[in-house]
C-alpha cells in the first residue's frame, strides 16, 4: 500500500499572502504534482482566477479546485471531506496536496477533519504553515485598542470577546507548525524582530518562525514538514473552541465580516481609478479590496489587489473569446460596512477615470 499524501494547509488572515506564495511554490515545485484547493471569502474566485492566469506550467486547471461556498473551517462536512475523497479517488494521485483557506478560516477545524476515518487513512497533515503581514502586524493592524474595546464591553455587557482581527489572528498563529513572516521587505529588521516576538508569544509551543517576501521561499522549506498535526491539532484551540468549552455561547459564523462583489464600467484610467480606491477604502475601512478591471483599448484584464492602503495592479492575461470584459471587484470588510454607499463611489471612480 502506497503512504499517506502529505496535506500543507496554508492560512493566515485577507491578504497575507497565500496566494503569492503558493504561486512561487508551484513555480518551484521541482517536478513534484500538487494538487491545490482553494477556499475564499468573497463571490468572485480571485485567487484561482490568479493562479489559473498565471500560466506556471505545472498548475494545470484540472489540479485546482476552488469552494467558494463560504468559510472553509464552517463547510469542511459539506464541501472539503467530499471534495477530498473525489481528489482521492483520482487516478493519477498528486504527490502533494495544499490547501489554501481563506484570510477568515479557522484552520482547526478543517485540520481536524483529517481525522474523519475515510480521509485519515489516505492523507495527513504534513504542516500547518501560517502567514502573517508582517507590515500590518508592525502598523498595529491586528492589535486591539484595549482602551476602546473596554468602553464598548461598557456600554454592550454582551461584548466578550476580543477584536475579530486580534482573535483571528491569534488563532491561525496558534494552529501553525510553521509562521512566515511575509513582506519582510516593507520594514525594517528591528521591527520584523519585534513582530517575531509578538508572533512567538501567542504560544507556549515552540513555534518555527521565518521570514519572507513575496512568499519566495524553497519548497523543501514549506513542504516536509512532517507533523502529523491532525494528530496534535486538539491542543490548539481556537478562542471559539475554548469559549464553547465554557459554556459561552459565541456563534462562529464569520458574521464579523462582510463581503460583497461591485461592479462598474470600464476604467479608462487605472491610475486615477487606483488613488480614487485608496480614498474609499480609507473612509470606509475596507480590509480587502481585489478584482479585475476592463480598461478600454486593452487585450488584457487588469488585477487590482488591496490591502489596506496598499494597492497593486498589473495586466495578467487577454480576455478570453467569449468572456465578457467587466469590472468587478470583491470587497472585505467588518459586518457594519456600507455596501451601497462604497458600491456608489467605486462605480463613480471608474466613470470619472476618463482616459
Ligand atoms: N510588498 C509586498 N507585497 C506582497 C508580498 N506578498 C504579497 N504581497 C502583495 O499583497 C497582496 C495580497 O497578496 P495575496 O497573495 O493575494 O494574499 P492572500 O493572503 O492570498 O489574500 P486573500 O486570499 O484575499 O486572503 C498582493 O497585492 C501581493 O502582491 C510581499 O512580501 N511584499
Amino acid at each position: 500500500m502506497q503512504g499517506k499524501i502529505p496535506a500543507t494547509v496554508i492560512t493566515g488572515f485577507l491578504g497575507a499572502g497565500k496566494t503569492t506564495m503558493i504561486r512561487n511554490l508551484l513555480q518551484n515545485a521541482d517536478g513534484r504534482k500538487i494538487a491545490l484547493i482553494i477556499n475564499e471569502f468573497g463571490d468572485l474566485g480571485v485567487d484561482g482566477e490568479v493562479l489559473k492566469g498565471c500560466g506556471i506550467e505545472t498548475c494545470a486547471e484540472e489540479d485546482i479546485v476552488e469552494l467558494n461556498n463560504g468559510c472553509i473551517c464552517c463547510t469542511v462536512a459539506d464541501d472539503f471531506i467530499p471534495t477530498m475523497t473525489k481528489l482521492l479517488e483520482r487516478e493519477s494521485r498528486p504527490d502533494h496536496i495544499v490547501i489554501e483557506t481563506s484570510g477568515l478560516a479557522l484552520p482547526q477545524p478543517l485540520v481536524a477533519a483529517f481525522n474523519w476515518p475515510g480521509i485519515k487513512t489516505h492523507v495527513t497533515v504534513d504542516g500547518v504553515v501560517t502567514v502573517v503581514d508582517a507590515a500590518a502586524v508592525a502598523e498595529g493592524r491586528f492589535a486591539d485598542d484595549h482602551a476602546k474595546l473596554d468602553a464598548q464591553r461598557r456600554a454592550d455587557g454582551a461584548l466578550d470577546h476580543e477584536s475579530p482581527l486580534e482573535e483571528l489572528f491569534e488563532d491561525q498563529i496558534r494552529a501553525a507548525d510553521m509562521v512566515v513572516l511575509n513582506k519582510a521587505d516593507l520594514i525594517d529588521a528591528a521591527r520584523l524582530d519585534s513582530v517575531r516576538g509578538d508572533v512567538a508569544g501567542q504560544t507556549d509551543r515552540p513555534l518555527k518562525i521565518i521570514h519572507a517576501t513575496h512568499g519566495r521561499l524553497p519548497a523543501e522549506v514549506l513542504l516536509g514538514l512532517n507533523s502529523a498535526t491532525e494528530g496534535q491539532i486538539a491542543l490548539r484551540k481556537s478562542h471559539h473552541e475554548m469559549e464553547h468549552e465554557n459554556g459561552e455561547d459565541h456563534h462562529h459564523d464569520h458574521d464579523e465580516f462582510e463581503s460583497f462583489v461591485a461592479s462598474a464600467g470600464a476604467v479608462g484610467d487605472p491610475k486615477r481609478f487606483t488613488e480614487e480606491l485608496k480614498q474609499i477604502i480609507a473612509t470606509h475601512d475596507v480590509l480587502r479590496l481585489k478584482g479585475f478591471c476592463d480598461v478600454p483599448g486593452k487585450p488584457m484584464r487588469l488585477v487590482v489587489q488591496a490591502v489596506g492602503q496598499r494597492i497593486e495592479t498589473y495586466f495578467d492575461r487577454p480576455w478570453a473569446n467569449g468572456e465578457q470584459r467587466a469590472t468587478r471587484l470583491v470587497v472585505i470588510g467588518l459586518h457594519d460596512i456600507d455596501q451601497a454607499a462604497i458600491e456608489e463611489a467605486i462605480g463613480r471612480a471608474a466613470a470619472s477615470a476618463e482616459p
